[in-house]
Order: structure tokens, then sequence, then C-alpha cells
């Protein structure tokens, strides 16, 4: 329980709980341990010709998506926000653990875990105090007081027992003897962080363009006018569609999913703008605030995709003042999983609706 405590990062549940699985597989040393994850993780995830042997996945609930948004009733609103979690669970999920996901006989394990990993977040993104005093034995009482210790527990046992089964199917003999591909869960068993930001992209993103309508016209032209003649926009497209890359960009300026990063502690004592910072100071980059700082951006508030025009600026770490997916040697391994989603999902909504 004390490794939940210390590390409040989602994944790390996940990590835990395969540590335990598979005692032998990882170093005693806790740097060695999430050294071998992480390199197992990018290599599994970040390569492109991995994101790229994935894009059946994306195509498959892409195409399904569409399927039943244009199956609905005229006039009748759908729920796009539910519509956005399925397809990313689905797409996230089936890379993570195999087509497997999509079957049936799953339904009860990922309705209720959908339901935990909302409350997951919910959980993260709360107040604690052990956040603020990460050595205070006070701190861990007033949480213990406060029922937040509590539901850490009940959540970390409603994961473990889905990880559980997760790999209890992984392991069934008939899947091992049908020579089923390989997938993630068979190097690292870990995704679920990558379903809820990827989803509340989109989301945000959907939210955006429907109360811009400008911007949305121009997006809808852009990928109207590169594609023709075909029932959905595929992957080779989405290179020439530049403006949508803009949308993306400044969607996550204004709405980046984790608005504080994940809590980082120093190792050792520096100095930051003049200020002296001691070893063992939990550190939170409020990125929220920094995609909102006029000093950085004009007209900060509005939803502005040019300003990206004349700005060489991208968010994959190198330009601090867009840095969603974090940066530097803990950068988010999942970057090109989730921009791969992102730009296929909302260029086939952009192109088949109105
Ligand atoms: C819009 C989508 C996403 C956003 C904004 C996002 C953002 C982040 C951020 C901010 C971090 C922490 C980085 C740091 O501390 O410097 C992180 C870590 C991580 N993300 Fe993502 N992420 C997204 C999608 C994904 C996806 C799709 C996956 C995998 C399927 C994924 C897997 C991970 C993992 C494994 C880590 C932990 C890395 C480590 O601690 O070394 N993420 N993500």
């Amino acid at each position: 329980m004390a490794r939940w405590c210390r590390c409040s990062s989602a994944l790390s549940v996940r990590w835990w709980s395969i540590r335990r699985r598979r005692p032998r597989m990882f170093s005693a040393r806790t740097t060695d341990y999430w050294r071998e994850m992480r390199k197992l993780f990018v290599v599994e995830l970040t390569s492109v010709s991995r994101v790229h042997s994935f894009a059946y996945a994306r195509a498959a609930e892409v195409a399904r998506l569409v399927d039943t948004l244009a199956a609905s009733p005229p006039g009748i609103p759908v729920d796009l926000s539910c519509a956005l979690y399925q397809l990313l669970d689905g797409i996230i999920g089936t890379v993570a653990f195999g087509k497997v996901y999509g079957a049936a006989q799953w339904s009860p394990e990922r309705a209720v875990f959908q339901d935990v990993l909302s409350e997951l977040l919910l959980v993260l993104g709360s107040f604690s105090f052990e956040d603020f005093f990460p050595s205070s034995a006070l701190a861990r009482w007033a949480d213990a007081l406060a029922g937040v210790e509590r539901r850490r527990r009940r959540i970390f046992r409603q994961v473990d027992g889905f990880l559980d089964s997760v790999i209890d199917k992984h392991l069934e003999p008939e899947r091992l003897s049908a020579g089923v591909q390989e997938d993630m869960v068979d190097a690292l068993n870990t995704f679920a962080g990558g379903i809820d930001t990827t989803a509340i992209t989109a989301i945000w993103i959907m939210s955006e363009l429907t109360r811009n309508p400008r911007v949305m016209q121009k997006a809808q032209a852009e990928v109207r006018n590169t594609v023709k003649n075909k029932p959905l926009v595929d992957e080779e497209d989405i290179q020439n569609l530049k403006y949508l890359e803009m949308i993306i960009k400044e969607n996550f300026r204004l709405h980046p999913p984790w608005t504080l990063l994940v809590p980082r502690q120093t190792m050792q004592p520096c100095l930051i703008g003049g200020y002296n910072v001691p070893s063992g100071t939990r550190v939170f980059i409020n990125i929220w605030a920094m995609g909102r700082d006029p000093m950085i951006w004009d007209n900060p508030e509005e939803f502005y995709p040019e300003r990206f025009e004349d700005r060489n600026i991208d968010f994959r770490g190198s330009h601090f003042e867009l840095v969603p997916f974090g940066s530097g040697r803990r950068i988010c391994p999942g970057i090109a999983m989730a921009v791969a989603s992102l730009e296929l999902v909302v260029a086939n909504l952009l192109y088949c609706f109105d």
C-alpha cells in the first residue's frame, strides 16, 4: 500500500500488480524496476512500426463509431462523449489485451472496469494531504480520517481484480494454442492511463469545434477537399490535414487532460527561478495555467488554431510552453498511439457528419 501512496500515477497500480504476479521478472530496486518497465513500454508502444501495426484496431473502431452514429435516427441527439469513450476503450483495450477485448464474454468485466477507471482518475485529481506533505504521518492520518485511504484501497482491489482476470484470460491454454497475435499484455499489462486521457481529449476537441463554427467549417473543408470518393478517411490521408494538426495542438493548450502533469519528487536540492527547492519536494507543473498565460499566448482564452501557423511549437516535450505529455526521461510513451487515434477519429467525424 505504501507504494500506492508514494506514487499516485494511475499506471503504477497496474505495474505493482504485475510485479506481484511475476516477482522474479524485476530487480528488487524500484528505480531498476521502473527503468525496465518503461523500456518495455516504450519498445512496445512508441516505435513507429508498433503504432502502425495497430492501425487495424483504430480503423475497426472508427468504422464502428461512424456506423453507429449514421444509424441513429435523424433529429435525435446522440451522446458523443459516451461514444468516444467507448471508441478509445476499444482501441487501447485491443492494443493492450488483444482482439479478445472486444469479445462478448468480456462485457461484464469491461463495464465494471470503466466505472473503476473513472473513479480512479477522480481520486488522482482530488485533494490529498499526503500530496502536499509527503513524509508527514499527520498527513497520512488526515487522509485516513477523510476516507481517502479507504477509497484508494477499494479501487486498488478492483483494478487488481480486473488485471487478474486479464492475466488469467491470457494464460488460457486455448488462447496459447490458437497462436493468437501477441499483444501488449504478453510484454506488459498497463494501459488504462491512455483510455481516459485520449477520450477526454477527443471529447474536448468535438466540444470546441461545436462552439466554434468557423473552425469547424474550415476543418471540415480541409478534410473534404483532401479526401474524396472514399467511405472513410484512412491513416494515409491524415498527414495532409495540417489544420487538424493545429486544432489538436490548440486543444492540448487549453485542455490538457493531466492539468498538473504527474507529481514528481526532487531527488536533490535545486534552485529554480531564485527559489531553493530542497530534495524530497513534491513537484506539480501547472500546465493548465501555462496554456492560459497571457505572457506566452495572445488572447489565451480564445480557441484559435491559426496561432500555430507561424509558430513552430510541437507538443512532444521540446517546447516547454506546450507539454501535455510531459517532457524528458519520463515523457508519456503513448504519444504516437494517442495522436494517431485522435487524428483518425476527429477526421472521420468531420468527413462523415455535419
Ligand atoms: C491525449 C492522450 C495522453 C496524454 C495527454 C498523456 C499524458 C501523459 C503525461 C502528462 C504523463 C506523465 C509524464 C511526466 O510525468 O512527465 C504520461 C505518462 C504515461 N502515459 Fe500518457 N498520455 C496520453 C495517452 C497515453 C496512451 C494512449 C498511453 C498508452 C497506451 C499512455 C501511457 C502512459 C504511460 C505508460 C505513462 C508513464 C510513463 C513513465 O512514468 O515513465 N498515455 N502520460
